[in-house]
């Protein structure tokens, strides 16, 4: 099970300082939608280039022109790229495609979905790397989470990572580890707390120990 640290309300400097305080105990860095609208793909680019050990996703959640996105995302140094599930099948394999092509990795956020178990089984089919179920804020709000939402695609997909993303916590953590994701997001869970630090090192500890 890997960890992955959401950056979603920063700018560059403060998406560094943080990562700096926790780099030591996540596996993956997402630079969030809200800063690559902000920032643009130079959020990625810098990141990549002050933490190269580390992978970096863009969480660009495209809908459209998808190969065109996967390839600039690509050439700014992105590890991973984020396509939504609810976009055509054409865009899905087109951005397996270019991914394959410049050797980086697709994840499919599932945000949004309403056949989840149906859809799942077929973004799986076209190679994807990792299907990931996702509440956002809006839905995080009026108290969903997607425990449920794991647990269906766990039954369905064959091929692809599992991942998890949406409001987890560190006392939420315990269950979302016992479902066995293969890819644990966490964005607010550490860059809201006090000390990121020691949150991070807790939360990777817990996940070896559920390993
Ligand atoms: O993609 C996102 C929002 O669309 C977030 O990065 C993801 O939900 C993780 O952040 P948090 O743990 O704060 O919910």
């Amino acid at each position: 099970m890997e960890l992955q640290l959401a950056l979603d309300l920063v700018n560059i400097p403060e998406a560094k300082e943080l990562v700096k305080e926790v780099e030591e105990y996540v596996d993956i860095v997402e630079i969030g939608t809200p800063v690559i609208i902000n920032e643009g793909l130079r959020a990625v680019k810098e990141i990549k280039q002050e933490f190269p050990h580390l992978k970096v996703l863009a969480d660009l959640k495209i809908m459209d022109a998808a190969a065109y996105e996967v390839m600039k995302a690509s050439e700014a140094g992105a590890d991973i790229i984020t396509i939504l599930g609810v976009a055509e099948d054409l865009s899905i394999k087109g951005a397996v495609e270019e991914a394959k092509k410049q050797g980086k990795k697709i994840l499919v956020d599932m945000i949004g979905v309403k056949n989840l178990e149906e859809r799942a089984k077929e973004v799986d089919e076209f190679g994807v790397d990792y299907i990931c179920v996702h509440t956002g804020y809006d839905l995080q709000a009026v108290g969903k989470n997607s425990l449920e939402d794991l647990a269906t695609i766990k039954r369905v997909v064959k091929n692809a990572k599992t991942a998890i993303a949406g409001g987890i916590k560190l006392n939420t953590l315990p269950e979302v580890i016992k479902a066995k994701p293969d890819l644990i997001i966490v964005g607010g869970g550490i860059t809201g707390q006090e000390d990121k630090r020691a949150v991070a090192a807790e939360m990777k500890k817990m996940i070896q120990q559920g390993e």
